[in-house]
């Protein structure tokens, strides 16, 4: 059962909080939508974001300045939790980089974390069924993006569910998570110390494998006066491997701009208008 949690009137439409009991991870799961006035009268596009370390389901809504867009270009918008909450697993609290806040939109397979963490099947599956099965969109029409961990894990849905999403597009993302501190700690938790897995978690590693996954493009927004940049988002590694796989990329490098949500804001209406041209209306 759906659970409105609060509504607000936002732009001609709706900023909704959601909760319900998740099937894939096994407790309740709390979601934003923001359901645009067009989606009254007709099914509408739908794009999934998913945020980076520390944030939760509110950050994106509250920061990004997305609504008055999301009105403008008739899109709904989907943001889903960082991670499962509350899971009483040990080590899951404490450590911003893991746990509860850092799911990395990965299924873990290594217990303690594996009980709960499957955030890959979580997104991907259940909630996008959710979306479609409960409001007004298209089925046709859905697209993903996400910033810093979430845009690693844009990229990493996009690429193993390609069939799930049709446009993909990143804010400062962890393009090699196996090839970074972030990424090291997570893999090694969720995923144990197999090789093979966490190139199967690796977006630069997927795309190398793929033939031109998206055809019409990805868009990757990236400031280079990020204090992550250089140990922990390599977004050349993914340029790297999209010139390998013949992918074409959009990789904007914009100088002065920092990791934050004013450089997100600054970029956002580029970014559906990105995935509005691809789902189209
Ligand atoms: N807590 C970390 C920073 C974490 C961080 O920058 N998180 C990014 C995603 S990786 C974010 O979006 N934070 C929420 C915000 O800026 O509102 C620190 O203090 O260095």
């Amino acid at each position: 059962m759906l659970e409105v949690l609060r509504e607000h009137r936002a732009f001609g439409g709706v900023q909704a909080f959601y909760r319900h009991d998740s099937e894939k991870i096994g407790l309740p799961m709390q979601f934003s939508v923001f359901h645009p006035p067009g989606e009254k009268s007709q099914m509408v596009p739908v794009l999934f974001y998913l945020a980076g370390l520390t944030c939760n389901e509110e950050t994106f809504m509250i920061k990004a300045g997305a609504q008055r867009l999301a009105t403008q270009y008739g899109i709904m918008l989907v943001a889903p939790d960082t991670s499962p909450r509350n899971t009483g697993v040990a080590g899951a609290d404490g450590d911003w980089q893991l746990g509860h806040g850092a799911g990395f939109y990965l299924d873990a397979t290594e217990p303690p974390w594996s009980a709960h963490f499957k955030m890959e099947s979580y997104v991907a599956i259940e909630l996008r069924d959710l979306i479609l099965r409960e409001f007004n969109a298209d089925e046709q029409k859905v697209g993903i993006f996400g910033h810093s961990m979430g845009g690693h894990g844009a990229l990493l849905l996009a690429l193993r569910h390609p069939d799930r999403f049709r446009s993909v597009s990143a804010f400062a993302p962890i393009s090699s998570p196996m090839r970074c501190p972030w990424g090291h700690k997570a893999f090694s938790n969720y995923l144990g110390d197999r090789m093979q897995a966490w190139q199967e978690h690796d977006a630069s590693e997927l795309m190398k494998k793929r033939n031109t996954p998206f055809p019409e493009g990805i868009l990757i927004d990236q400031g280079l006066g990020d204090e992550f940049l250089k140990d922990q988002l390599l977004p050349l590694a993914f340029e790297q491997a999209c010139l390998q796989a013949n992918q074409p990329l959009t990789l904007r490098l914009h100088e002065g701009y920092d990791h934050s949500y004013y450089f997100i804001a600054s970029f956002i209406e580029d970014h559906l208008a990105f995935h509005r041209k691809i789902l189209g209306g």
